[in-house]
């Protein structure tokens, strides 16, 4: 499975961050655990995946990015990482060890506390993508060729290969699931992170 985007210069912007301002609780739980499954299925396909990524993917677009098995980034003009503490907000503990597992715990540490969005040949040289490629196209042959490569792979193989690599992470999640929303909607109620994306939202604004 290719993930890409349809947009011309946006592969995922991030979560809607208007779920997070002012939040309704029950709106933010279903919002909250939608997100918490579509990860759980993303990262744990029984088929190979790839990102073509070919637009800026800041915070969850680099989750999701990162959640497939190659990544193939158009450059050399957009941007990638998990910026949520610019946004004066904690990126969750699966967000950050998905993180880790890409490119490992120092480079992730650094990356997050400074909410670093990387350009694609920074990104390339930190192992946060696979390849760099010019176009969309090419990048898109790319990633169909990243695919093929499975056609001789067991799919058993594959897919016991793939649990084995990514179950500490998964786990986490599937045992704190009810933990995670709890933090996040007691979180998102504070005064302080919803003044922080206020001023954030305000920043987006042309
Ligand atoms: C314990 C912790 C709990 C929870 C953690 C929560 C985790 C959240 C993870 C996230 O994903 S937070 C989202 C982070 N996303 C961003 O920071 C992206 C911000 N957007 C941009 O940088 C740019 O918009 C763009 C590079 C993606 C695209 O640029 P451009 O094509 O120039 O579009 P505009 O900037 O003009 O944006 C159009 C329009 O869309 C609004 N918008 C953009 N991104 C978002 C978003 N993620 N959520 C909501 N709204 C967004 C932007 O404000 C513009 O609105 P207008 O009303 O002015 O049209």
């Amino acid at each position: 499975m290719i993930l890409t985007s349809g947009l011309q210069k946006v592969f995922c912007a991030g979560l809607d961050i208007t779920e997070f301002y002012n939040p309704n609780p029950d709106r933010l739980s279903k919002f909250w655990t939608t997100l918490q499954d579509t990860w759980l299925s993303l990262y744990t396909t029984s088929f190979p995946t790839v990102s073509v990524i070919n637009g800026h993917s800041p915070a969850g677009g680099c989750l999701f990015a990162m959640s497939c098995d190659y990544r193939v980034m158009v450059g050399p003009n957009y941007t990638i990482g998990l910026n949520e503490t610019k946004l004066g907000i904690v990126a969750p503990k699966w967000f950050q060890d998905t993180m880790v597992a890409v490119i490992g715990q120092r480079k992730a540490e650094v990356s997050l506390t400074t909410g670093k969005m990387y350009t694609t040949d920074e990104a390339l040289q930190i192992g946060l993508i696979d390849e760099s490629l010019p176009d969309a196209n090419s990048a898109l042959k790319k990633g169909t060729q990243f695919l093929n490569n499975f056609q001789k792979i067991s799919p058993w193989a594959y897919k016991m290969t793939k649990d084995i690599s990514r179950q500490p992470t998964v786990q986490w999640l599937i045992d704190n699931k009810q933990k995670d929303l709890d933090f996040v909607i007691k979180y998102m109620q504070s005064p302080t992170v919803q003044k922080n994306l206020e001023l954030y939202l305000q920043s987006l604004k042309k």
